[in-house]
Formats: C-alpha cells, sequence, structure tokens
C-alpha cells in the first residue's frame, strides 16, 4: 500500500497540492481524476521522488520513501505525461537501457521486448531513433519499458492519451491483470469515462486539493449530491 500523509507543494505564486491524503490499496486499479491544472501531474512527480515534498511524507509498504529512495524506486514503474525522453537513442537501445538498470536477464529480455513491441505495434520501429516516433510511439516505448521490469508499482500520468483504441484496450487489460495479481496501478486522467470504464477506486483533485475518494458507486452518488462535484463533472465530460 502506498500511504500519502499530508503532502504541500508550492511553486512561486501557485499552491500546485494542498495538504493531500490518500491510501492507494494493493490489487486495485486506482485513478486520480481532476481537470486540467488540477494537481494531477506535481502529485504523481512526487509520489515518485521526481520533485521534493514541501510538507508531508510517502510511504510504500511502510517504508518512507524519503529514508529509502532507491529501494522505493525499485518497485516502481512510471510513465510521465510526456514521454519526450531519451530522443537520441533507438527503441530498441531505450528497452536495453530500461533491462540493464533494471537487471533484466538477457533471454526473458528479448522475448519480452518482442512481445510487447508485437503487442503495441512498434516492433519494426525498434530500430528506429525515438526522435522519429510520433507522440503515440513514443507513450508506447516508454509503457514497453515499464512493463519489461515489470515493477509491483505501476505510476502512469495519463497513460492513454494518444493510444490507438486498440493499444488503450490492451493497456486496460494489461492494468486489470496487474491489479488482480494484488499489485498496485495508480493512474492519471482528467476524462471521467476513463474511469468509469477501469478504475475500481477514484481520487478527484481540483485546485490542489482532494474532494473526493471513493469506489464507483460512490463517486456517482457524490456527483448527484454536492454541487461543487456536479460542476466538476460537467468539465470533466466536455474535456472527455
Ligand atoms: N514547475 C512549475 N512551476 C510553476 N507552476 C507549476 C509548475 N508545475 C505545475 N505548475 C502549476 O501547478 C498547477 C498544477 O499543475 P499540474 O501539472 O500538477 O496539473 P494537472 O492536474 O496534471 O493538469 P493536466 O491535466 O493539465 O496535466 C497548475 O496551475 C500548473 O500551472
Amino acid at each position: 500500500m502506498i500511504s500519502i500523509n499530508n503532502i504541500s507543494k508550492e511553486f512561486p505564486g501557485k499552491i500546485a497540492v494542498s495538504n493531500l491524503s490518500l491510501d492507494i490499496p494493493d490489487g486495485k486499479i486506482f485513478g486520480f481524476l481532476g481537470p486540467n491544472g488540477a494537481g494531477k501531474s506535481t502529485t504523481i512527480k512526487m509520489l515518485t521522488g521526481i520533485l521534493p515534498i514541501d510538507k508531508g511524507t510517502i510511504t510504500f509498504n511502510g517504508v518512507d520513501f524519503s529514508k529509502n529512495p532507491l529501494k522505493v524506486k525499485k518497485q516502481m514503474g512510471y510513465v510521465p505525461d510526456r514521454s519526450d525522453i531519451f530522443l537520441r537513442l533507438k527503441g530498441i537501445e531505450y528497452l536495453n537501457f530500461i533491462g540493464d538498470m533494471y537487471g533484466v536477464p538477457a533471454e526473458e529480455r528479448e522475448t519480452k521486448i518482442e512481445y510487447l513491441t508485437k503487442t503495441f505495434g512498434i516492433y519494426d520501429a525498434l530500430k528506429d531513433h525515438i526522435q522519429t516516433y510520433s507522440h503515440g510511439m513514443r507513450q508506447k516505448i516508454v509503457v514497453s519499458g515499464v512493463l519489461l521490469h515489470d515493477p509491483d508499482v505501476w505510476i502512469l500520468d495519463e497513460p492513454l492519451t494518444g493510444l490507438d483504441p486498440k493499444s488503450a484496450y490492451t493497456l486496460k487489460e494489461m492494468m486489470r491483470e496487474h491489479a488482480e495479481k494484488g499489485k498496485i496501478v495508480f493512474f492519471s486522467t482528467h476524462v471521467l469515462e476513463v474511469v468509469e470504464q477501469v478504475c475500481d477506486e477514484v481520487a478527484i483533485i481540483n485546485h490542489g486539493r482532494l474532494q473526493f475518494k471513493g469506489n464507483m458507486p460512490e463517486m456517482k452518488k457524490q456527483f448527484k449530491e454536492n454541487e461543487n462535484l456536479e460542476k466538476m463533472f460537467l468539465e470533466l465530460t466536455q474535456h472527455g
């Protein structure tokens, strides 16, 4: 389980995340929903250690992230919202780099790379530089990199944006399988429909503050009863 305890993040003139507390359980697909600029990416960057936390703590299975970052990061796979990384590497070089970093054995690596990249339809592009990839292809190579080392915890920032419907479907199936193994899948989206399709639990954030946390039936009930959430619901569906 991941426990986020009262974390905050302020940029000059802007409070991006304010006193956020959240428990993310094992074995569930957990959606982190909110409109553009709500604070989702900032939270995920704190969760993955990319941004320091101003205030509060994050623990992974009881281990304080700030005290043992490497131990936590080894169990974690992260797909950022913009996959514009390692552009000078060829696709295959990137995946081998990830394989080396996480110690994926050579034989297993080859089979997995072939399976994943064929599944996502980028196998033939592995010899090309990532710079030449489209947004969707970049997203797919990063997702393949995460699945290659098969971490317990998946943290995905808007993972379905830019994926074609078949790849989006495949990734959703993979998320489900991972959760069913008792692992953690935490992903952000600004699209309500995605949450309704995939999630077991959801947290809604707006203006850096947690607005709601619960399961799908509870969320629908809240949308009907709470005027602020109802307004946000309209925004989330319009953006969808
Ligand atoms: N490095 C930064 N410097 C200053 N302000 C920032 C920085 N990063 C984010 N912000 C601001 O913090 C707020 C939260 O941004 P964040 O990217 O976390 O939102 P988000 O929910 O991920 O939005 P989106 O769905 O558009 O990606 C926004 O107002 C944003 O402009």
